[in-house]
């Protein structure tokens, strides 16, 4: 396992700018080494910014979007083009202004085109394994002040599954209940993982996910890159780092 590093800007925009220059440097990296890359992007507020933020980068053409895979950590289980999505609040925060390959951009499914949540995360896992994800350059993860990242809640009984790709989470704290979400397992997967998080209501999950805290106080504290585990957090969020 990886030691974590915690890098702190002066606030949110900031914190978003960063992430967006160095995500824009590993996909660039991933796709000279590999051809390809795989992002597993993240919902709620610092998820959405730093979309915008790499959006509005000067040099955001720089990269071929076009031989980029994007996913989601997590998705709420609601009908595509629902505002409370991850993947569409993603896409209105600027995704939808990058020159993406619509085939590359990995949407889970909802209940407009789903069965059930397991029949969505059953058709998540296996585009995932078609389109070589799992292997992943880069997860992103926004953490709650709960310390939950993706859909994986401490104390729940999805938190710590290991035994598949993607899954259905129900009972969730945070709403919508009813979510798929990427495993424990899959998630930890990554050359790098990157927490990316801002606010004083995140500083005691922020504190709890760097000290490696149980999994009954924090998910986040679960989750290590293979090669890079990042702490890219607002001067508010590392307040109760000692
Ligand atoms: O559905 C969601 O909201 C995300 O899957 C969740 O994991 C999110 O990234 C964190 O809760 C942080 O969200 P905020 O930054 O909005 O607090």
């Amino acid at each position: 396992m990886t030691d974590s590093l915690v890098l702190v800007h002066p606030d949110a925009g900031t914190t978003a700018q960063m992430i967006a220059g160095r995500l824009l440097a590993a996909v660039q990296e991933a796709l000279a080494l590999r051809g390809t890359a795989h992002v597993a992007l993240t919902g709620g507020s610092m998820g959405s910014a730093l979309v915008t933020a790499l959006a509005d980068h000067p040099a955001v053409s720089v990269v071929d979007w076009s031989r980029v895979h994007l996913w989601w950590g997590d998705e709420r289980y609601l009908p595509s083009g629902d505002v409370d999505r991850n993947d569409t609040q993603n896409v209105d925060a600027g995704l939808a202004r990058l020159p993406l390959d619509p085939a590359k951009v990995h949407h889970v499914p909802g209940p407009d085109d789903s069965e059930s949540a397991e029949a969505a995360a059953a058709a998540y896992e296996r585009a995932l394994r078609v389109s070589g994800g799992g292997a992943w350059d880069v997860v992103l993860l926004g953490v709650g002040p709960d310390g939950h990242v993706a859909s994986l809640f401490p104390g729940h009984p999805a938190q710590l599954r290991d035994d598949a790709l993607a899954i259905a989470v129900h009972d969730s704290p945070k709403p919508p209940s009813t979510r798929v979400s990427l495993t424990m397992g899959c998630l930890s997967r990554s050359r790098e993982v990157w927490f990316v998080v801002s606010g004083a209501d995140k500083a005691e999950a922020v504190a709890k996910g760097v000290a490696g805290a149980s999994p009954a106080e924090s998910s986040a504290a679960q989750v290590r890159g293979l090669e890079r585990t990042l702490w890219l957090v607002d001067e508010a969020a590392a307040s109760q780092l000692t």
